[in-house]
């Protein structure tokens, strides 16, 4: 699913209407979609106040008060301006709503008109204005903006909540209150960067089809929705899959004092549906971290306090420590003491195996990246493209690309399609949004995850998630990766459903991944969930 700017949305309208589907098809679909929307969502009695403004927003909004009060609700249309001041399919659209019964129309000229307007509403519905929003908000708008902040009546926005930039990568606090989205075709940038409630998890953004035909969607800005890989997971295991088939992985990892990291690598890699996994970590923390799970298996490696040796480096040794192997994650714990970065650099070289490199063995490559770029095109001219998925969070990115993390963070979606596509590497670059740059420039946005997930250990459960897709889908890296990601999020997302944002720890993520794979972005009445699918899923189980 492409993330569109607004541009690019109006274009595929131009592109629907040449292709045979008129706006006022689209529009009749979207209004319709808002309708069932909050039918079947938000309570079902109470007058649903309707606020239009006077462009193809408030025509949305005329055609779902229809809707709505076929469906046996108390409407109220509030206009900011006047029934004359509409015009073209809005008006259209209003023509086609006001001979309802039980729809009144007021035309709001004051704040006062506003308030009144809004007295008693059970649901509002913004349909002031959406891709059309010419900053800064103004007028009655900004009344409407104020009175939303103190009421707790559930708003739900069409397209974008009022005072939305479709393009903006982060929302400035003049929008009106959301507590869900409708918009419609495909996300824009402003619904999987922005978020409807800073701080809190997000409420639902839902993507309705209206009708535009695909080839009328044409986007430029190569970013999509990492949610929609999630499907690679919905596919039934194969049932006479055994073990081998669904990939025995390897995490190599752990150093002095820190043998969580691989154990919740480990543990996140099994819970990820990896049929075998296996941890090499130093001899002193084995038994620690044998003890995380009896399905785990394990492979002494050196001593932790002088570093790995580059002994194990050696032919025979490293070919019984991947005997069987498909793909390896290295990092989680492993420290930088001794010869253990020069260890990392050397496996990197050797092993040809995909693999995730995380934590230590990323800053084991700082300074050193263009072993990456030399052992991928050895890889291709030898015609065995290598998969090779590194996994920073902005600190460790600022170390390998050399710069700050300020400078990380000012240019994300720049620096990470430059980094994945000069290595010839898939990069998953944390934060928000996490982001999945493939080789190809393609990125991907991840909208799943919160802030409860800002902790010791999430990024090492992440790595035994994305190495264990990749050991269940080695051909389609690019949705293994994706789904992972996603699928990493959503089980943080289910965690603080649960719990808390302060007290949710990483293996607590890892215990909700089951709801994670469980749960479904796309809903029974066709609506694609950008945001909110554990709440919904959640709900959808009673
Ligand atoms: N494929 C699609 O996306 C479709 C889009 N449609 C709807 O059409 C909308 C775009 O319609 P338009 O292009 O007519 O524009 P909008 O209706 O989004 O906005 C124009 C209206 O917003 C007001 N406005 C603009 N900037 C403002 C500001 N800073 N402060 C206060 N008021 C402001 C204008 O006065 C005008 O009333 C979309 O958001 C969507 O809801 C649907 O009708 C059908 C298809
Ligand atoms: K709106």
């Amino acid at each position: 699913m492409k993330i569109l700017t607004a541009q690019e949305m109006s274009e595929a309208d131009r592109r629907s209407v040449e292709m045979g589907v008129p706006i006022t098809t689209l529009m009749e679909n979207a209004g319709a979609a808002v309708a069932k929307f909050c039918l079947r969502h938000y309570a079902n009695e109470g007058t649903v106040v309707v606020l239009c403004g006077k462009g193809n927003n408030g025509g949305d909004g005329f055609v779902a008060a229809r809707h709505l009060a076929q469906a046996g609700r108390t409407v109220r249309v509030v206009l900011l301006g006047f029934v004359s001041d509409v015009k073209g399919e809005a008006a259209a659209a209003l023509e086609r709503t006001t001979p309802q019964p039980d729809v009144e129309v007021l035309e709001a000229q004051s704040e006062e008109d506003l308030e009144a307007a809004l007295d008693g509403a059970a649901l509002i519905v913004d349909a002031v204005v959406g891709t059309g929003f010419k900053p800064p908000l103004r007028g009655l708008a900004l009344a409407v903006r104020d009175l939303l902040a103190k009421t707790a009546v559930p708003v739900v926005a069409i397209d974008l909540p009022s005072g939305w930039d479709a393009d903006s990568l982060e929302q400035k606090a003049e929008a009106f209150r959301a507590d869900a989205v409708v918009t419609f075709v495909a996300p824009k940038l402003a619904h999987v960067f922005g978020h409807l409630t800073p701080g809190k998890t997000f409420g639902p953004v839902v993507v309705a089809p209206i009708g535009t035909p695909e080839a009328a969607v044409v986007s430029q800005t190569e970013l999509h929705w990492a949610g929609a890989s999630k499907a690679l997971t919905e596919v039934p295991r194969d049932i006479n899959g055994n073990k081998g088939k669904f990939g025995h992985v390897l995490i190599l990892g752990g150093g002095y004092g820190k043998a969580g990291a691989p154990s919740m690598a480990s543990l996140a890699a099994l819970r990820a549906g990896a049929g075998l996994v296996t941890a090499a970590v130093p001899r002193e923390i084995l038994p620690t971290v044998a003890s995380i799970a009896p399905e785990l298996m394990l492979e002494p490696l050196g001593h932790e306090t002088e570093g790995l040796s580059l002994e194990l480096l050696e032919e025979e040794k490293l070919g019984s420590l991947l005997k069987g192997i498909k793909v390896v994650g290295i990092g989680p714990g492993l420290g930088q003491e001794g010869t253990t970065p020069e260890f990392v650099r050397g496996f990197v070289e050797r092993v040809t195996l995909p693999m995730v490199i995380d934590a230590d063995a990323l800053n084991a490559l700082a300074g050193h990246t263009s072993l990456l770029r030399d052992v991928v095109k050895k890889a291709e001219m030898a015609g065995k493209p290598r998969t090779i998925v590194l996994t920073p969070h902005p600190g460790e990115m600022a170390r390998l690309a050399g710069m700050t993390v300020k400078e990380v963070e000012a240019d994300r979606i720049g620096l990470a399609r430059r980094f994945a596509t000069e290595h010839g590497v898939t990069l998953v670059l944390k934060g928000w949004r996490t982001l999945i740059a493939h080789p190809d420039g393609r990125i991907a946005v991840n909208t799943a995850g919160n802030p409860a997930m800002a902790k010791g250990g999430s990024g090492d459960i992440l790595t035994g998630i994305v190495t264990a897709m990749l050991g269940q889908h080695p051909d389609d890296v690019a949705r293994a990766v994706e789904s992972a990601v996603f699928l990493h999020g959503l089980a943080g997302d289910f965690a603080t459903l649960v719990q808390e944002e302060h007290t949710v720890l990483a293996t607590d993520t890892v215990g909700h991944l089951y709801e994670a794979f469980r749960s479904r972005v796309i809903d029974a009445d066709g609506f694609t969930w950008i945001a909110g699918v554990a709440a919904n899923h959640n709900k959808e189980q009673g």
